[in-house]
């Protein structure tokens, strides 16, 4: 999880959304982001200076684990999502490698997380990164947090190994190749 000697620090794309502007969906069925999964997460992560990111998620009692208690692999996938939101930032195209978490505080259901992210360092296709989940506001306690490594991937990592149905679904939506293209595009 140490960036490793040669590392160099992570540049904002120029074309990087604006701080303040919510980063949409990447996929509509997404269990983190996408509008149209009943049970998902639907986080809505927003852009902020330098190569951060950050996002609000409410647990709902579909995210139980032990009895009005959020789940710890739901807030795990709460904080990668977040992290993976700062492909948005680089440019790029990047899944999760290695996600490591730890666990301070129990969330209840009906809490806000309020997640903050940011990329630490970059060396070669490999973004290393970190983010907290606090509880009681954004400057709350922290309550989970994540190290990261994310490593940056083409378009052809979905087409290649995607499950046909939603990859014929997806080249079909002009708008979504739109959105792949533009990650896919750097600089
Ligand atoms: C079409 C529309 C698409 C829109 C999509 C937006 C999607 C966003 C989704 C966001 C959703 C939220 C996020 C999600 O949930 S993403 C979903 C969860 N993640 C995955 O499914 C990833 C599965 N893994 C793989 O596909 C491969 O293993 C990858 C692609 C990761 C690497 O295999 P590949 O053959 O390509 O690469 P390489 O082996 O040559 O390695 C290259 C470099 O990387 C280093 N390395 C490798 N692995 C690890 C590791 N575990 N820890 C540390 N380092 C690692 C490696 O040492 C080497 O370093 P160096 O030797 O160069 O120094």
């Amino acid at each position: 999880m140490t960036p490793p000697a040669g590392a160099r620090p992570p540049v904002r794309h120029p074309e990087a959304p604006a701080p303040g502007e919510i980063i949409g969906s990447h996929y509509e069925h997404c269990f983190g982001c996408g509008g149209g999964q009943p049970h998902g997460l639907h986080l809505e992560t927003r852009a902020r200076e330098g190569v951060r990111v950050t996002a609000e998620f409410r647990v709902k009692e579909a995210h139980q684990g032990a009895p009005g208690l959020a789940h710890g692999g739901v807030l795990a996938t709460a904080l990668d999502e977040t992290l993976g939101a700062l492909g948005w930032m680089l440019r790029v195209i990047a899944v999760t490698g290695r996600l490591e978490t730890d666990y301070l505080r129990p969330v209840p259901v009906d809490t806000v997380l309020h997640l903050d992210a940011e990329v630490l360092a970059v060396h070669g296709r490999k973004i290393y990164c970190t983010a907290t989940g606090r509880i009681g506001g954004p400057e709350g306690p922290v309550a989970v947090r994540a190290d990261a490594v994310f490593i940056e991937v083409k378009i052809d990592h979905f087409i290649e190994n995607g499950r046909s149905a939603e990859i014929q679904a997806v080249l079909a939506d002009p708008d979504q190749v739109k959105v792949a293209r533009a990650l896919e595009v750097n600089p």
